[in-house]
């Protein structure tokens, strides 16, 4: 499970309107480079007053473009898509005038490694307009030291950390759902990221996993490189 032994932890409202703040400038300073802006979330539970902090924020939501950094393949009306927590928690009020492209419209129940793939080929081409690089990416984390749906030991993981496509799918027997998931090349080729995440069991994972890169805890290659600033927020 995302979240095996205790309650999530969702992201303190003070922590919450901090990274909200950050994002907002990031996306603003963006739109007067680029005049466009792209920004990449993550699901889960913890990210949810950070969503309602920043769908508050005054900007020209009509120049950003929302994709999320992984996805349960579940229906979007399902309680475990992040599509559908996205739409209820960030793409509300102003913030619903950014665009939104999901991975997938409808799927198949029938999730073999074939239709995974094509899956993968099809969401490749549904974010295609995304303004490339991803100007911020928000990351959580998992007590098993997962971020996105990069889960340490799952079928599709070894590909999803090595390859330099942007999205690959990934299947764990302790995780629910397959995922759709950006890679982990994909997440460094951002200008910049955010991870975010709150509860004891969390920072004792993230303890650790600063300390060095360790593929047995994918945040780790997150925190530990010099490619792409990383910001922690800790709530
Ligand atoms: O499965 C997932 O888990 C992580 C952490 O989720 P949380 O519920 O503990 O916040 C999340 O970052 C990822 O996007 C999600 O799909």
């Amino acid at each position: 499970m995302d979240m095996p032994s205790s309650a999530v932890s969702e992201i303190p409202n003070a922590t919450s309107a901090a990274i909200a703040a950050h994002i907002a400038n990031a996306l603003r300073a963006a739109i007067a480079e680029r005049g466009q802006a792209s920004l990449a979330v993550s699901g889960g539970k913890s990210p949810i007053p950070v969503f309602e902090a920043l769908r508050g924020q005054v900007l020209d939501w009509s120049r950003v473009t929302v994709v999320l950094v992984d996805e349960r393949v579940v229906p979007h009306g399902h309680a475990d898509s992040n599509t559908g927590l996205v739409q209820r928690h960030l793409l509300q009020g102003a913030a619903a005038q950014a665009r939104f492209l999901p991975f997938f419209g409808e799927i198949t129940p029938q999730l073999t490694a074939v239709v995974l793939d094509t899956l993968v080929d099809d969401a490749t081409a549904r974010i295609d307009p995304l303004p490339w690089p991803l100007d911020v990416a928000l990351l959580g984390m998992g007590e098993d030291g997962h971020t996105a749906s990069l889960f340490p030991g799952a079928a599709g993981f070894a590909r999803a950390m090595a390859t330099d496509e942007q999205l690959a799918w990934v299947v764990s027997d302790t995780a629910p759902h397959a995922r759709l998931t950006f890679t982990l090349h994909a997440l460094l080729s951002a200008r910049e990221l955010l991870l975010a995440l709150a509860g004891e069991a969390k920072y004792a994972v993230y303890r650790r996993a600063r300390e060095q890169a360790d593929v047995a805890l994918p945040v780790s290659l997150v925190l530990n490189q010099d490619r792409t600033p990383v910001s922690v927020w800790l709530g």
